[in-house]
């Protein structure tokens, strides 16, 4: 292993390196020694990554036992960063499985150490583990902050007690973090589905949990593959095997590796009661049922005190061994915010704000006058300041609103996750092939740890790569499926005012134009606006599964007869009239009376039925559908006219105007609803 920096050079003016422990995902790490004799860890932050230094004390200050100490982060003369952390002289758990069986696979005795299955480590080594690691994590989660990368190589056994480290430091070392280009370090095996969405939240923690937890029981990984998407797809669409998890934690670990995760537990004191340890005192690390609540000084130390003699771990070699990282290759994940600039600058001014006044140490007293005097200055200040920001918000909310609408049509926001989660397996897969020769971040080391050459990828099926993108569409939160369903919405009315503006154009060359001729355009237009808006909005609850048809033709009727109706109280206010086109086709005598009037103008039942029955025999889920064969299918349009026209013939509505509406309504979805294009999905999976 090359490292930058020798035996007894000094670092920072004053740290006297040892020697090199290993090389990490970030940069080197080395054993030094303070002048004073202390003993340190320095990770050196290598591949020209910016480090964040804002927010970082709130990390510095985390005191914990099962938390490795964060001492500084500094830089040296060449404007190079330093992590300095506490110096952990025991094992981590990756080598604690690893040397347990050197083929990957540990064969020690299981549960209660009777039962000699091929497995993890006996369930008193678990259950030290994982309380450690829960201990630890609970109180990063009690600090408003998420781990991100918790996987065996971070946790440490530091003379029996067991340590988190590495918190944090995604969070503040990533190449261009606030400019969006590169949001996260990790692991792939312990990667939560959704971080391929960029969702950070505490269940991501969790998740990773319940995959340790797995790991530590069986000595496997749940989800594991010969190529990186293979391994995200299984992360997305396949139900772990728990049959050989003790029962006792069988609901735990499911309830961890949930794909969805609002169904995960929601904390770690809620993951904990699902387990046998919620009220025990395991060794040092103790697992506080309350560890939120842990954060003092004195509790901390209280809960560092052994409750029984730990014997001494064994030290840790000199230099890592290559093999330790050999099952966890590590991957930069390339994921591009579409969040807007100025917005993105105001969230983490208060996100600033928001640390530096929890981490003020002001009386409660002081605090309130604080705040008082801030209220009295804005209040003091109205007359200038609510014109201004009136001024700012203005030309901001339209900019705002057309920049999102400009993106999404360029390239709908969750589809862009979705697309480019599988571009980056594909990059992932690609800089780890045995020809490539460099990491997607940066100059490759050939001796670091994360070069495991694997074999060519494997081609997913169709039927393989339309679940795993239901899959991801499913995970979305309601919040996003509403925003994205407005933003059609806005499209639409683009797509509206743009027929509108050719169908009059048209109809009305040889005519004058006048309110009464224009009328009957506008209300075609805001029909077919409506009934595409609706049936996009069904879109959002059908696009997660390929669904049941019956079903979708009942709702869809729903909406139909919705239309319906609206198309007849709007051509009563815009004054169109509504037998036009009927004499030509239709005997007005034959026509039901409670349909129609005598002279066989269409009453609202005679709309309503009309379209609730066209919206039933359509397959109206295809024109929404994201992963739908091309953007704009014109066959789809033909269909829909033809079965109008069809249904025309038992109940009949103005003509041509009905036919336009159903082709307008398909042609409007098409345009408006989201798409993926799926070929160049599964040519990005087999690059
Ligand atoms: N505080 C520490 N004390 C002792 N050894 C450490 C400490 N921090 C890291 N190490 C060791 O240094 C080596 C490199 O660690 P590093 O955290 O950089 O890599 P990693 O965890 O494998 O990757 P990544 O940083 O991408 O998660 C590992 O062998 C790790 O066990």
């Amino acid at each position: 292993m090359n490292f930058t920096h020798s035996p007894n050079e000094t670092v920072l003016d004053r740290y006297t390196i040892c020697r090199g422990i290993g090389i990490g995902g970030f940069g080197e790490v080395y054993f030094a020694l303070s002048q004073a004799g202390k003993e340190v860890a320095l990770k050196r932050i290598q591949r020209n990554l910016a480090v964040e230094l804002r927010g970082v004390s709130h990390c510095l200050n985390l005191k914990h036992p099962n938390l490795v100490s964060l001492h500084d982060i500094c830089r040296d003369n060449d404007d190079q960063a330093w992590v300095v952390m506490e110096y952990v002289a025991g094992k981590n758990l990756r080598e604690v499985l690893d040397e347990a069986d050197p083929s990957g696979r540990v064969c020690r005795a299981t549960v209660q150490g009777s039962q000699g299955l091929p497995s993890g480590l006996t369930m008193d080594e678990v259950r030290r583990w994982f309380c450690g690691m829960a201990a630890g994590t609970a109180h990063l989660h009690s600090a408003g902050l998420v781990h991100r990368d918790l996987k065996p190589g971070n946790l440490f056994d530091d003379n029996g007690i067991i340590k988190v480290g590495d918190y944090g430091l995604s969070k503040f070392i990533s190449s261009s973090h606030r400019s969006g280009h590169t949001e996260s370090v990790g692991t792939l095996h312990y990667m939560a589905p959704e971080i391929g969405r960029g969702q950070y939240g505490r269940e991501i923690d969790i998740y990773a949990m319940g995959i340790i937890l797995f790991e530590l029981l069986t000595g496997r990984l749940p989800f594991d593959g010969e190529t990186p998407q293979e391994i995200v797809v299984k992360h997305l669409t396949d139900t772990p095997d728990l049959s050989t998890i003790p029962d006792e934690l069988r609901p735990v670990i499911a309830a961890c590796l949930q794909k969805n995760p609002t169904d995960r537990p929601k904390d770690i004191p809620t993951m904990m009661a699902m387990t046998p340890w919620a009220n025990e005192n395991v060794q040092s690390a103790t697992w506080s049922p309350n560890p939120y609540g842990s954060s003092s000084p004195n509790r901390s130390e209280q809960a560092s005190q052994p409750t029984k003699p730990q014997p001494a771990a064994p030290t840790r070699p000199h230099v890592a061994s290559p093999a330790m990282n050999a099952a966890a290759p590590q991957v930069v994940l390339s994921h591009p915010t579409s969040e807007e600039p100025i917005a993105r600058a105001i969230r983490m001014s208060f996100v600033d704000l928001k640390q530096w006044w929890q981490n003020l140490e002001r009386s409660p007293g002081s605090k309130f006058v604080i705040v008082l005097a801030t209220v009295m200055i804005l209040l003091i200040n109205t007359h200038w300041l609510v014109p201004m920001l009136s001024l700012i918000g203005f030309f901001y909310i339209p900019y705002y609103v057309i920049r999102h609408v400009v993106l999404q049509i360029a390239e709908p926001d969750t589809y862009v996750h979705t697309h480019d989660q599988h571009r980056r397996a594909a990059h992932v897969n690609h800089a780890m092939s045995p020809g490539a020769t460099h990491m997607p971040n940066g100059p490759h080391n050939a001796s670091a740890p994360t070069s495991r050459p694997l074999p060519v990828p494997a081609r997913l099926s169709k039927t393989q790569m339309r679940q795993m993108l239901r899959q991801s569409l499913a995970q979305r939160t309601r919040t996003s499926m509403a925003a994205e369903w407005t933003t059609s919405g806005m499209i639409s009315l683009v797509v509206a005012a743009t027929l509108l503006l050719i169908s009059s154009v048209i109809g009305l060359r040889n005519s004058v134009v006048s309110p009464l001729t224009i009328a009957p355009y506008v209300w075609m237009a805001c029909v077919v606006w409506l009934g595409s808006f609706g049936l996009l909005g069904l879109g959002k609850a059908w696009e997660s599964s390929e669904g049941d048809g019956f079903t979708r033709r009942l709702s869809a009727s729903f909406l139909g007869a919705a239309v319906g109706v609206i198309a007849y109280l709007l051509a009563d206010v815009l004054m169109v009239p509504l037998d036009q086109g009927l004499s030509r086709d239709i005997d007005a005598t034959r026509l039901p009376m409670t349909f129609y009037q005598g002279s066989g103008v269409p009453k609202a039942a005679a709309m309503m039925a009309h379209f609730a029955v066209l919206f039933a025999l359509l397959r109206m889920w295809k024109p929404v559908d994201p992963l739908r064969r091309a953007r704009l299918s014109l066959w789809a349009v033909s269909v829909a006219v033809v079965g109008e026209w069809i249904v025309h013939q038992m109940i009949p509505v103005p003509q041509p105007a009905g036919m336009l509406i159903a082709g307008g309504i398909v042609v409007m979805t098409q345009m408006s609803a989201p798409w993926v294009k799926t070929d160049s999905v599964a040519a990005l999976t087999s690059t």
